[in-house]
C-alpha cells in the first residue's frame, strides 16, 4: 500500500539523521587527514584527489540523483570539510555579488574564506603576497575574447594556473524601479557593456554607458539613483535590493566566462594528471617568416590538441608579440613532454603559465 505524506517525511527525516551521523563521521576524518598535513606542512586543498572523490561516486551512483547533482554535493561536503581542515582564503574582483565570486564558490565550494579585491591587480598583489591562498580571474569569455590585463599579470606574476570554472554569465537591467523607462545612464564593467550592447542599442539607445570597475560596483550606485540603472548578476541585484527592469539582456544567450584559479607553486604544485587536463604557456618567437608556423609543427607531429591560440603586443615598440596557447593534455604524458620540449626549442621566451584539469 501506497505510503502517506507524514510517512514519507518520518522516513525522510531518519535518512537525514543516518546522513547527518555520517557525514560527521566522514568531517572527523578529514580532521584527521588535516593534523596530518598540519604535521607534515602539506597543503589542504588537493584538487586531483577532490577530482577522484568525485569522478568514483558519478560512477557507482544507480541513481535516480543525477551525476551533475552528484559532483555538487559533494563539491560543498568536500568543502565544509576542507575548511575544517583550514580555511582557504580566496581572493576575486569583489565587491559580494560579482560573477567572479560566484565563480570562486562554484570552484572551491562555499566554506571559504572570501577575500574581494577592487582590481584584478589586488586579486594577485593579494595572492602573491599570502593574504589569500587562491585568486580566481576572468580569462576569456566566448563573444567578447580574451580579459588583456589577465593575460598580462599573468605573463609577469610568480602565480602559476591550477584549475578553471567556466560560468554561464546571464546579465540583467538592474534598477529601483521595475521598468527601463527614464533610465539616463547604464553602469557596468566595460565586458559587461560590450556583452549588452545590441540590446542597449535597441532599448536605451540615448543612455549614457559609464564603465565602472566591477558590476556589483554598479549595482551598488544604482541602489542609489533613480535615473540610473546597473548590469550585473541576479545576485548583485539582491545584494542591493534593486529590481530587474530586464531579464538575461546580454547579446548571446550561451554567454560563458572562464576563470583561471591561481596561486604560488609553495602553496600548491601543479596538479598530477587527471585524465582530462590541459597545459596553458605564453611564448613568443624570433621576428623572422614562419616563426609562428614553425611552433605549431611539433604539435602536430606528436598528435597535441591545440585549443587556444591568442596573441598580445610584446609591448617591446617592435611589431613583436606574446601567444598564450592552450593544449590539450598533462606533462607527464610522453606525447604531451616532448611536444613542449620541441616547441621550447624554438621559442625565443618561454613560460608555462599552468597544468591543471579541464572544468566541465
Ligand atoms: O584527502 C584529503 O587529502 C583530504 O583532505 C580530504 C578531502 C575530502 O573532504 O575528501 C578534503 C580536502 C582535500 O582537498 C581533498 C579531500
Amino acid at each position: 500500500m501506497a505510503r502517506d505524506l507524514s510517512q514519507l517525511r518520518v522516513e525522510i527525516d531518519t535518512v537525514d539523521r543516518e546522513l547527518l551521523k555520517l557525514l560527521n563521521q566522514r568531517a572527523t576524518l578529514a580532521n584527521e587527514v588535516g593534523d596530518i598535513k598540519r604535521a607534515e606542512g602539506s597543503t589542504v586543498f588537493r584538487p586531483e584527489r577532490e577530482a577522484q572523490v568525485i569522478n568514483g561516486l558519478q560512477q557507482a551512483n544507480p541513481g535516480p540523483l543525477k551525476g551533475q547533482n552528484v559532483a555538487t554535493i559533494w563539491r560543498e561536503i568536500m568543502s565544509a570539510c576542507r575548511a575544517l581542515e583550514a580555511p582557504q582564503r580566496v581572493a576575486y574582483l569583489g565587491p559580494a555579488g560579482t560573477f567572479s565570486e560566484q565563480a570562486a564558490v562554484q570552484f572551491f565550494g562555499s566554506s571559504i574564506e572570501h577575500v574581494p579585491c577592487v582590481s584584478l591587480d589586488e586579486v594577485f598583489q593579494a595572492a602573491t603576497a599570502g593574504t589569500a591562498d587562491f585568486g580566481v580571474v576572468p580569462v576569456e569569455n566566448n563573444s567578447e575574447g580574451v580579459v588583456t590585463r589577465s593575460l598580462d599579470l599573468l605573463l609577469q606574476s610568480p602565480l602559476h594556473i591550477i584549475g578553471e570554472t567556466s560560468l554561464l554569465v546571464r546579465h540583467h537591467l538592474l534598477r529601483r524601479a521595475a521598468t527601463i523607462d527614464g533610465v539616463e545612464a547604464v553602469l557596468a564593467h566595460p565586458q559587461a557593456l560590450a556583452q549588452c550592447q545590441n540590446w542597449l542599442n535597441k532599448h536605451l539607445p540615448d543612455a549614457e554607458r559609464r564603465a565602472v570597475a566591477s558590476n556589483a560596483e554598479g549595482a551598488r550606485l544604482a541602489g542609489e539613483h533613480p535615473d540610473w540603472a546597473a548590469i550585473a548578476s541576479e545576485r548583485a541585484g539582491s545584494a542591493f535590493g534593486l529590481h530587474i527592469a530586464a531579464h538575461a539582456i546580454q547579446d548571446d544567450p550561451f554567454n560563458r566566462t572562464r576563470f583561471a584559479v591561481i596561486c604560488l607553486p609553495q602553496v600548491l604544485e601543479a596538479p598530477q594528471a587527471s585524465g582530462r587536463d590541459c597545459v596553458s604557456l605564453v611564448v613568443s618567437v624570433p621576428n623572422r617568416p614562419g616563426a609562428v608556423h614553425d611552433i605549431l609543427v611539433p604539435l602536430k607531429q606528436h598528435g597535441v590538441s591545440m585549443t587556444r591560440f591568442e596573441s598580445r603586443p610584446a609591448r617591446s615598440g617592435q611589431w613583436e608579440y606574446y601567444f598564450f596557447i592552450d593544449v590539450e593534455g598533462h606533462p607527464s604524458q610522453p606525447h604531451v613532454a616532448a611536444a613542449l620540449a620541441d616547441l621550447r626549442s624554438l621559442c625565443a621566451f618561454y613560460k608555462v603559465l599552468g597544468t591543471y584539469p579541464v572544468a566541465d
